[in-house]
């Protein structure tokens, strides 16, 4: 397979595109860096450039015979999202409405799509399938939603065939410990909660443990990043063997609270974590866990890491490996 990967130098982008480029696949990362880093592409052909540089998006895909399109490219922040929803809208929603039209432009109708488990808002059931009710209640969420819409009414007007990806809490790095997550500001718990243990921070703020949940703090269902990789791969493989378009859940099943995750992390490191009780953070629901059995039964997907020791210590490699990331030093 040709394909384009949109933010191929982000966190889950660059796991994608290893294990891509494992399965001998042609791939062309395409990101203009204000996330990504470059460092994190080992092997693959590196385009820096935007979502909305129309002609070299399209000159990329003419010149490299795309076939299919891997989008991550957007904006991911929550918090950021409310203060901010023009830098979100114009992104996520104006910057994929433009691959889109490059992709309807150059003949290219497969694209897998990074969605997310905030396009269902407070949800009403645990754990949440695919046809739970949508009701986002943040900026982030909405754009995801919006485009899944627009994609679904291309597919009807135009013939694209795509699949989206709602993911819940992606997290952990890849065995190797040369690539993992590395975001500036970081908003995530597991890499706060290992920054902390590295002394890079005083103590981990738990927001709210007043929670409906056994011991007061959120839970989350946890899903590698590989894991997640994995997922694009067979959505690929998938719409190349004809398959109609698709929404998928990914996530683990399990949930874990904020404590739980702290305390798995001491486990891990052998290091006490410093932790601080602070008010609840806006828009956080209590309990988010998915239900993925529909892309296990129609694709065949497993995770690999159920364990969630194993996915901090996927993380705690990299963590300590790049104690600054990407940057050296
Ligand atoms: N990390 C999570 O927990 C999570 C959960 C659900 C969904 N998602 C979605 O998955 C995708 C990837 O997330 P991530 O955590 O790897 O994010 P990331 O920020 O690490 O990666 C996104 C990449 O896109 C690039 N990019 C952004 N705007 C661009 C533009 N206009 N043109 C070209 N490149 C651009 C960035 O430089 C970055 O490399 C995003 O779409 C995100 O919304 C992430
Ligand atoms: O310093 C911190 C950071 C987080 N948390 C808590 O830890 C849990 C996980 O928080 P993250 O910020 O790591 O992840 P979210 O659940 O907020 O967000 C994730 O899931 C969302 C869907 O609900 C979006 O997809 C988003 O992109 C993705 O990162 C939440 O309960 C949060 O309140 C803390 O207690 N302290």
């Amino acid at each position: 397979m040709r394909i384009l990967v949109t933010g191929g130098a982000g966190y889950i982008g660059s796991h994608t595109v290893r294990m891509l480029e494992k399965e001998d696949h042609r791939v062309i990362v395409y990101d203009n860096l204000i996330k990504g880093h470059h460092e994190s592409v080992k092997n693959s052909c590196f385009v820096e450039g935007d979502l909305f540089d129309t002609k070299l998006l399209k000159e990329t895909m003419e010149q490299y015979k795309i076939e299919a399109v891997v989008h991550f490219a957007a904006y991911s922040l929550v918090g950021e999202s409310m203060e901010n929803p023009q830098l979100y809208y114009h992104n996520n929603v104006n910057g994929t409405l433009n691959l889109l039209n490059v992709m309807q432009e150059c003949g290219i109708n497969k694209l897998v799509f990074s969605s997310t488990a905030a396009v269902y808002g407070e949800p009403e059931l645990i754990p949440i399938d695919e046809s739970a009710r949508k009701e986002p209640t943040n900026v982030y969420g909405r754009t995801k939603l919006i485009m899944e819409n627009a994609m679904a009414d291309y597919a009807k007007a135009y013939g694209l065939k795509y699949i989206a990806l709602r993911y819940f809490n992606a997290c952990g790095a890849d065995e190797h410990g040369d690539i993992g997550e590395d975001h500036t500001p970081e908003s995530h718990l597991i890499p706060l909660v290992l920054q902390t243990c590295l002394g890079k921070r005083d103590a981990i703020k738990i927001f709210g443990d007043d929670y409906p949940t056994e011991d007061g703090t959120c839970i989350r269902d946890y899903i590698h990043v590989n894991d997640l990789a994995k997922a694009h791969i067979l959505s690929l493989k998938a719409l190349f063997k004809g398959a109609e378009s698709a929404v998928y859940n990914l996530g683990n099943g399990n949930g874990f609270s904020v404590k739980e995750i702290i305390e798995t992390a001491e486990k891990v490191t052998g290091i006490t974590i410093k932790k601080e009780i602070t008010p609840r953070r806006a828009g956080d629901p209590a309990i988010l866990i998915a239900s993925s059995e529909k892309i296990k039964k129609e694709l065949g997907w497993q995770p690999e890491y159920t364990d969630v020791e194993k996915v901090i210590a996927s993380a705690w490699k990299w963590h300590q490996n790049h104690p600054n990331g990407f940057v050296e030093g």
